[in-house]
Formats: structure tokens, C-alpha cells, sequence
């Protein structure tokens, strides 16, 4: 579904210094998958999701999805490639001003859906997130795991293949984190959406995601189904993800 083939990218940051920020990464996601990309501060999580909708344009590298290398698409291709990878942000991206139906309104008004066709595509959005009821409020009457759904309501609006999530629950307590990992896990089941998840939170990987890549400088250390359980993990991270999951697993 997602290939990425030999990602490059890096940053100018001063005249005379550049910064890795990937070096010649390689990944596959499955239809179905919610993969997650977990990792420290600064390992290169966020860029590379950037490069799956081309957010970030790798220097070197390939993106294929579904087959097609979206690198060596036209702009109008890819812009209508764009509408079925939706995405979702750690502080949400609302706009202020627009109601939360406006909100969800805006990616339909920018595809060129008519209003009587977006209307009920908004309504079913907002049921879907449960928040039929906060329509005509504006984000900033609503609590963070409310903004948080009308992101994803807005983000399933043009019926995506894909949903990047960018440290999704990053800025939510922990009861409001498995809310939102409970509407993603459902979305996931029941629209038949893959989803990418960055996160440095290993509950959040723990919780709902099916594979996993852990990242360190630029590289990705390794790979692994969260059901595999033969394998023997390498870096710190995923120990800990495993020996969290046996102590579960003894306590149940
Ligand atoms: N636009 C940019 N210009 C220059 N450097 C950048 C840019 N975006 C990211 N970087 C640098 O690239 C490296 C990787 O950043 P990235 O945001 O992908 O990491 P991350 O793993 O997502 O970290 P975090 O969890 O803190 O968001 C960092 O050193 C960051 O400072």
C-alpha cells in the first residue's frame, strides 16, 4: 500500500552545515496496517511521515503508493493523490475562526464537492466522531480530545485511503488518549483505513497499532509485529514495548 524505497532527506540548516534527517530509509505499510514510527526526539519521525503525501519532498528516494511512484506525478495528480491521504496533527490545526462544521466542510469546499452533497457527508463525518452535537460551536469552546475528533472528522471528510497521524494523542491526558486511539482503532476496522502513527508515546503503539519501526538519527534500528512473539527485540524502546506487554499479559 505504502512503499517507501531508499528516503533521503536533508536540511540546509546554515549556509555552510547540512543535517541528515534520513538517511536512505526503506518501509512498507499493508492495507489495514496501523503502523506506528516510534522513536526519541529528533530521530526523523515527523519528516518521514512528511514524505508519504510528499509534505516533505525527499532528495533521493521513491514514494510508491498502491504501485505509483507520486514523486513523478503532475501537480494535479498529485493534488488529487493528496485527497485520499488524509492527516491528522499533535495540536490539532483547526481553523479558529470556522465552526467545527466549517471545519470539516473546508477539505470538500477545496476538492469542488457542491454544498448539498457536502452536507451530508459532514453530518456523517461528525456521527462517526460522535460530535454531531458540537456543529455550530468553534474550537475554541471544545476540550482538546474534542478538537482532536473534529481533526480526524475533517480528516475522513474526503473518504481517504491513508490517515498520517503526527503524534496524534501527544497533547491529550491519558483518558482522552484512549478515546482518540479508540475512535482511530474503529475507523481503521470499520472504514478499512491504513494508518501511519508517529509517536514517542510506547502505550500509544502498545495499544492499537499491529507493526512497528522503531527510529534512531535518521535510520530506522528495526522493525516488528507487536503479535510476534518470538522475536527478540534490539533497541531500548522496543524491550520496552515487549516486556510491558508480558507484564500485561502475567496481570491478566
Ligand atoms: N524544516 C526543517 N529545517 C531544518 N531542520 C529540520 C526541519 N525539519 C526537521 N528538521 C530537523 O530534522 C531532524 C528530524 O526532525 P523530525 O521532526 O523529523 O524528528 P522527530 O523524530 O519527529 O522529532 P519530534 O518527536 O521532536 O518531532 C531534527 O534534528 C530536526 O531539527
Amino acid at each position: 500500500m505504502i512503499h517507501l524505497k531508499n528516503i533521503k532527506k536533508t536540511y540546509q540548516i546554515k549556509k555552510d552545515e547540512k543535517l541528515e534527517a534520513i538517511k536512505s530509509v526503506s518501509l512498507k505499510v499493508e492495507k489495514g496496517d496501523i503502523y506506528g514510527i516510534i522513536g526519541f526526539s529528533g530521530a526523523g519521525k515527523s519528516t518521514l511521515l512528511r514524505t508519504i503525501n510528499l509534505l516533505e519532498k525527499p532528495d533521493e528516494g521513491e514514494v510508491l503508493i498502491e504501485g505509483r511512484n507520486i514523486m513523478a506525478l503532475k501537480k494535479k495528480e498529485l493534488r488529487h493523490m493528496r485527497q485520499s491521504i488524509s492527516m491528522i496533527f499533535q495540536h490539532f490545526n483547526l481553523i479558529h475562526n470556522k465552526t467545527v462544521y466549517d471545519n470539516v466542510s473546508f477539505p470538500l469546499e477545496i476538492a469542488g464537492i457542491p454544498s448539498v452533497k457536502r452536507k451530508s457527508i459532514i453530518e456523517e463525518c461528525l456521527s462517526i466522531v460522535q460530535l454531531e452535537d458540537k456543529a455550530n460551536q468553534y474550537p475554541s469552546n471544545l476540550s482538546g480530545g474534542q478538537k482532536q475528533r473534529v481533526a480526524i472528522a475533517r480528516a475522513l471528510a474526503t473518504n481517504p485511503k491513508i490517515l498520517l497521524c503526527d503524534e496524534p494523542t501527544s497533547a491529550l491526558d491519558p483518558q482522552t488518549t484512549d478515546n482518540i486511539l479508540s475512535f482511530l482503532k474503529k475507523i481503521n476496522q470499520e472504514l478499512n483505513i491504513t494508518m501511519v502513527i508517529v509517536t514517542h508515546e510506547m502505550d500509544v503503539v502498545r495499544k492499537i497499532c499491529n507493526k512497528v519501526a522503531v527510529m534512531e538519527k535518521g535510520s530506522i534500528l528495526e522493525e516488528f509485529s507487536l503479535s510476534d512473539n518470538q522475536y527478540n527485540p534490539k533497541s531500548d524502546i522496543a524491550k520496552l514495548i515487549f516486556n510491558k506487554d508480558k507484564r500485561m499479559i502475567l496481570n491478566v
